[in-house]
């Protein structure tokens, strides 16, 4: 479902980020990926959804190579990949609602399909009732399952994750992990980093471990 192959990248000012990846993750699993600040993290999710292109190597992403892809093919890449980054933005201006259809402004879903798919997405993470709050009044928790709801509202068949606990307190954070679990359990391969070491010392999924952009386990 996703895989590596040699992969190296190599930012434009020399930084060597990643060196010689090679990894593979089944369809339905899923798997941690840890590591230092700076051992790559967020460069390897990013790789995934073409979001930044390798300097060398393969990647494999369903039945895609992705180091092949064109520009203009990389939304149908999308399509089947949820995404959750730090840098997430939150459309401030609008509702929560208005935020989680954003994903499906670009498809062909009349209006009621779409507030179906809404109404759907914000009750897995438990936000049915918030649909018409401004994301400035939800906690830091409430955010991030808003943000979850947006990147699952398409159905994608993966869900990649970047930190996606961090700054919040363990309860928030068990809760946040439970909604990944869920969609997991119905067979969406689920791909997340996190420097949550009791998270990473209990789990009984796979853990990548990267340190200095090398894959140590
Ligand atoms: N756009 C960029 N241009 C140049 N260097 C970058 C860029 N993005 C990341 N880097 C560098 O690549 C290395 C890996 O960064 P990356 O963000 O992938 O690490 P990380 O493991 O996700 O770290 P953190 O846990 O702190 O988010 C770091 O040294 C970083 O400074």
């Amino acid at each position: 479902m996703i895989s590596f192959t040699d992969v190296c990248k190599l930012y434009p000012e020399g930084y060597e980020a990643l060196k010689n990846i090679t990894l593979s993750i089944e369809q339905g699993e899923q798997v941690f990926l840890s590591g230092h600040s700076g051992a790559g993290k967020s460069t390897l999710l990013k790789l995934i959804v073409a979001i930044e292109r390798p300097t060398s190597g393969n990647i494999v992403v369903g039945q895609q190579n992705i180091a092949a892809l064109k520009r203009s093919a990389i939304p149908y890449l999308r399509r089947n990949i949820g995404m959750i980054f730090q840098e997430q933005k939150i459309l401030y201006d609008r509702n929560v609602f208005a935020n989680v259809v954003l994903p499906l402004q670009v498809t062909n879903f009349d209006t009621k399909t779409r507030a179906a798919r809404v109404r759907a997405a914000l009750d897995k993470v438990g936000l049915l009732n918030k649909e018409k709050a401004d994301p400035i009044t939800l906690s830091g928790g409430e955010k991030q399952r808003m943000c979850i709801a947006r990147a699952v509202v398409h159905r994608p068949t993966i869900l990649i994750a970047d930190e996606p606990t961090a700054n919040l307190d363990s309860n928030y954070a068990q809760d946040i992990m439970a909604v990944f679990e869920s969609f997991n359990q119905v067979g969406v391969t689920v791909l997340i980093s996190t420097h949550d070491e009791q998270l990473l010392g209990t789990t009984s999924h796979r853990v990548l471990e990267l340190g200095h952009g090398q894959l140590v386990t």
